[in-house]
């Protein structure tokens, strides 16, 4: 019904702070929609608009909305009961996958996001080396805790708290920042962090700047530098892992991390983070060692059954080259559409726009794009029926379900916002 978003808006308004739950979904303008009902490519607002969705649950929908394969397991662990405080064998399951395309011969531990997944990669990494800094890449985002709020991407950028207040001082203290991209800058920031060095935690692409690949070097450089300082190396693949390829990033780029953690595709669309490394490290983890991770909801047996059909979907269906053709058309599309105004960064079905002539190679670049243009072609997209993320600082995602017919509104969406927007 028009008009239900705004309604709903103002009511929530008075409930939850800016009327949402996550600070990303309030970026829309005027006022967030609410939506009811997610199909395939699709989503269907209060409103009554049908938009096709590039935000995906910002990833994790691989598959698109409510696939088949994934509803029928998630229904039939629910008639099972869905909390049982031990043990699963789907659990059990989902872990092999993990670990064999991930981390073969390692182990992993699942929580229920990726703030958490690389929350514990770090404690794990300072209870391995026995060290405290950390070293992490301005403009990269890992979640909402405080180890990493500092310089972060994402919607700590969007509303320009890359360091959050609240943030003890001590603690944003033991994390140096380096230039993603930039392997002088790393190598100081290891140096300045002296012996005390545990660990360099990257996003291998980053997805929280918009999308900006790593320099063919920058990844083996970053191995070489941890390697050098006897640090460990975290590939934080919340959005890479199950979409570069089935080995995530790693595997995608050919180098290796110590630490890798995971999330979003992996449950599904239901709530899910995990740590993966090898067993000498994993096995530091309570109960076996005395770095203390738990969770009540941790491996939760619904969102064990929706990562395990996902993985299983997406090994019978090559659902990755999928959504990675799907991206490439649009990604090449988009880039003639707008014939020089805006840049096109993808990394197989992660791909972003920005406003500018340069090509957009840093956290600096994507910030030095005009955002204004991109809030404007945000509402433009959805005015033509496409819903593309309300933040510059998030990446445009496809899914196996973006055929050609989604491609074709895409594409005339694309034509008509760029003729408005010139
Ligand atoms: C690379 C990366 N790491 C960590 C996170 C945090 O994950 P979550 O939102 O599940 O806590 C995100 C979220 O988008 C992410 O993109
Ligand atoms: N790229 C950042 C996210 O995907 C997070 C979404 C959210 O916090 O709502």
């Amino acid at each position: 019904m028009l008009g239900m978003s705004k309604e709903l808006y103002e009511e929530a308004s008075k409930f939850l702070v800016g009327g949402v739950d996550s600070p990303v979904r309030a970026a829309v303008r005027p006022y967030p929609f609410f939506v009811k009902e997610g199909v395939g490519p699709y989503i269907i607002t209060e409103d009554n608009e049908k938009l096709v969705d590039y935000v995906l649950g910002y990833g994790p929908l691989i598959l698109g909305h409510a696939n088949e394969a994934v509803k029928r397991r998630v229904i039939e662990q629910i008639e099972r009961g869905w909390l049982y405080g031990t043990p699963t064998r789907v659990e059990l399951e989902l872990a092999k996958k993990v670990v064999s395309y991930v981390m073969p011969g390692g182990k992993v531990r699942f929580v229920n996001s990726g703030t958490e997944a690389t929350m514990t990669a770090i404690r794990l990494a300072r209870g391995f080396t026995g060290r405290n800094k950390i070293m992490k890449f301005d403009g990269c985002y890992h979640g909402a805790h405080d180890y990493v709020l500092v310089q972060a991407g994402s919607a700590a950028s969007e509303y320009g708290v890359p360091n959050s207040r609240g943030v003890p001082p001590q603690v944003a203290a033991l994390t140096v920042v380096a230039k993603y991209n930039d392997l002088e800058s790393a190598d100081r920031a290891a140096k300045a962090a002296g012996d005390d060095l545990a660990a360099i935690i990257v996003e291998p692409v980053i997805g929280n700047m918009g999308v900006i690949p790593p320099d063919r070097e920058f990844l083996r450089g970053l191995r070489e530098i941890a390697d050098r300082y006897g640090s460990l190396l975290i590939f934080d693949e919340v959005i890479t892992g199950f979409r570069l390829s089935m080995g995530g990033a790693q595997q995608y780029f050919g180098v290796k991390a110590d630490i890798v953690t995971l999330g979003k595709i992996i449950g599904g669309g239901f709530p899910i983070g995990a740590v993966t490394a090898r067993s000498e490290i994993m096995d530091l983890l309570s109960p076996r060692g005395p770095v203390f991770n738990a969770g009540t909801f941790n491996a939760n047996p619904v969102t064990m059954s929706a990562g395990l059909a996902t993985i299983e979907t997406i090994e019978a269906t090559d659902a990755l080259s999928k959504a990675s053709k799907a991206a490439k058309e649009i990604a090449e599309y988009a880039e003639a559409a707008f014939n020089g105004a805006a840049s096109v960064n993808r990394v197989e079905s992660m791909f972003q726009l920005f406003f500018t002539q340069r090509s957009v190679v840093s956290p600096d670049d994507a910030r030095a794009s005009d955002r204004e243009k991109y809030a404007k072609f945000h509402e433009l997209m959805r005015k033509y029926g496409v819903f593309v993320p309300p933040s510059q600082f998030e990446s445009q995602f496809t899914s196996a379900v973006h055929d050609d017919e989604v491609i074709l509104t895409t594409e005339e969406a694309l034509r008509k916002a760029a003729s408005e927007l010139k």
